[in-house]
């Protein structure tokens, strides 16, 4: 076995992250990692990768007991991580960010231009093209991806980490990096993924194992199960269905007209773009990212000014209104990134499930804090949120908790107008299927719901009417009833659908 991770124990406090796991791999294996917010797969993985000690346990690399006192260390020992969070420096080349930490030098100055031959060779032997010379920055995610797995490649990892790999990838980028992953892993490379999307799963991994609260509940050959045994195991309970009824169209809530924003090269990454929504419907937005969504989520939220257009929420004119102002409007949002517009992450628990609720929490000018613990405890139950306790910093939380609890925290306020930016990004199973009943809730309670997200099962399972955006523009609407992923797929890449 190349390795073995045995008993291992890691508290917090009082809290069990981990509690005597084991869990094995083997040489050319994909092994996925599986398991509800919370359950611990991170927190394993960095007791492998050396950023954190366990309590207890030991860790055997190919026979001989290893302890990785930091990540250098595990890097020594052949072992790497891609963290959900990209560690690239942006204004760097392909090349020196590959190289960094090991340069080649001349003398006592970085080699350029060995380092550029070095990454162009290292492409060449595992087939994966990418220029050394080119900017991180000017790379799509999915590139920006492959420079992290070059890099830990350079490093001479033998197993590779991915932690929630195609979570911020296109389909098309994500069906590349399984191909990638399973190429390398032919040519005796192992890899240990940590993900939420069961067919992923299903189509990538040799044997998946799966944890929860902190507990194995079993490792399977991928041939011998399949996604509803998997999410059995991981929930503990069968998942019931999300239904959606018959759609109850209201008032317009939000009208976007013809707005434009000059992009630096004289092209608009937002040309014109119309759209509507009215109260009891969801309008879903699907597009690869980076074709323009972000930038329409940002100017309805004030975030960003436009150039031309206007924008009117509940009948009232919000354009190059301030961020308050047009909350104040009937704006409620589940931001696109969590860690940048969502949370404060040195807040507590409290802290950050409240923000908005201040102005409706109030009696006689005074604060009702006991009211506002009482509406946290409610989000902690109705999510299944994984906490400590309402004054945790959420900063403890895992990925997937943070996320549930600011999309508890939009919902909550009962705007008029919800934009919900991949509302479900990093939730396990459960979690998603309780987003998507509250969201329907919120439709069926005659609440204009703005759904963007880059899962087309996603948008197709909960929109009324879908716009799918390309190069700044709205390239097609369909009607949610007949779309089907194929045309929404070639609209997003800038083909004719014939809908
Ligand atoms: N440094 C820390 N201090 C306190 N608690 C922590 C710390 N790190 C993790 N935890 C807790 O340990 C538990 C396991 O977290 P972990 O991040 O491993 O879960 P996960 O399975 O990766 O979840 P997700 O799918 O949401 O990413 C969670 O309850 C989390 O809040």
């Amino acid at each position: 076995m190349l390795l073995q991770m045995n008993q291992i124990t890691k508290t917090y406090g009082s809290l069990t992250a981990n509690s005597n796991v084991d869990f094995s791999l083997r040489e050319g294996e994909i092994h996925a990692l599986v398991g509800e917010n919370g359950a611990g797969k991170t927190t394993l993985m960095r007791i492998l990768y050396g950023m954190e000690q366990p309590t207890s346990g030991t860790i055997l690399l190919r026979g001989r007991k290893v302890q990785f006192v930091n990540p250098t260390n595990a890097i020594q020992q052949g072992i790497g991580m891609v963290h959900q969070h990209f560690m690239l420096f942006p204004s760097f080349t392909v090349a020196e960010n590959i190289v960094i930490g090991n340069e080649p030098q001349v003398g006592v100055k970085f080699d350029r231009k060995k380092a550029a031959l070095q990454v162009k060779a290292l492409c060449d032997m595992y087939r994966l093209p990418i220029d050394p010379l080119r900017k991180v920055a000017a790379l799509p995610l999915g590139l920006q991806q492959r420079v992290e797995i070059l890099k830990v490649l350079y490093q001479g990892a033998d197993i590779i980490i991915l932690d929630e790999p195609t979570g911020v990838l296109t389909p098309l980028e994500a069906k590349e990096l399984l191909v990638i992953m399973k190429s390398l892993a032919s040519q005796g490379k192992s890899f240990i993924v940590i993900t939420h999307k069961l067919h992923e799963v299903m189509e990538v991994a040799d044997r998946v194992t799966v944890l929860r609260d902190g507990k194995i509940r079993g490792t399977v050959d991928t041939s011998a199960t399949n996604a509803e045994e998997l999410s059995r195991l991981m929930v503990g309970r069968e998942l019931a269905q999300t239904r959606k009824s018959a759609a109850r169209f209201g008032e317009t809530v939000l009208e976007v007209k013809e707005i434009t924003i000059q992009g630096k090269k004289g092209k608009p990454v937002l040309d014109r773009v119309s759209l509507e929504v009215k109260a009891g419907e969801i309008l879903g937005i699907a597009g690869i990212s980076g074709n323009g969504q972000s930038e329409l989520i940002q100017s309805i939220t004030g975030l960003q000014p436009i150039d031309q257009g206007h924008i009117r929420l509940m009948g009232k004119e919000i354009t190059g209104c301030l961020v308050r102002e047009i909350r104040e409007s009937g704006l409620s949002h589940i931001p696109e990134d969590r860690y940048q517009w969502g949370a404060a992450k040195e807040g507590s628990v409290l802290e950050n499930g409240t923000m908005g609720h201040h102005r409706t929490h109030r009696r006689n000018g005074f604060l009702q804090g006991k009211s506002l613990r009482n509406m946290v405890d409610g989000f902690i139950q109705q999510f299944q949120i994984k906490t400590g306790s309402q004054d945790t910093k959420v900063k403890f939380l895992s990925g997937g908790n943070l996320q549930k609890l600011i999309v508890a925290r939009e919902i909550a306020q009962k705007q008029p107008f919800l934009i919900a930016a991949e509302p479900t990004r990093g939730v396990d199973v459960g979690a998603m299927e309780v987003i998507h009943d509250e969201l329907l809730k919120k439709r069926d309670e005659q609440g204009a719901i703005l759904l963007v997200s880059s899962e087309l099962t996603e948008i197709l399972k909960l929109s009324d009417r879908i716009i799918v955006m390309y190069e700044g523009r709205i390239a097609g609407e369909l009607s949610a009833q007949h779309a089907t992923e194929e045309q929404i797929s070639l609209l997003m890449a800038g083909g004719d659908s014939h809908a």
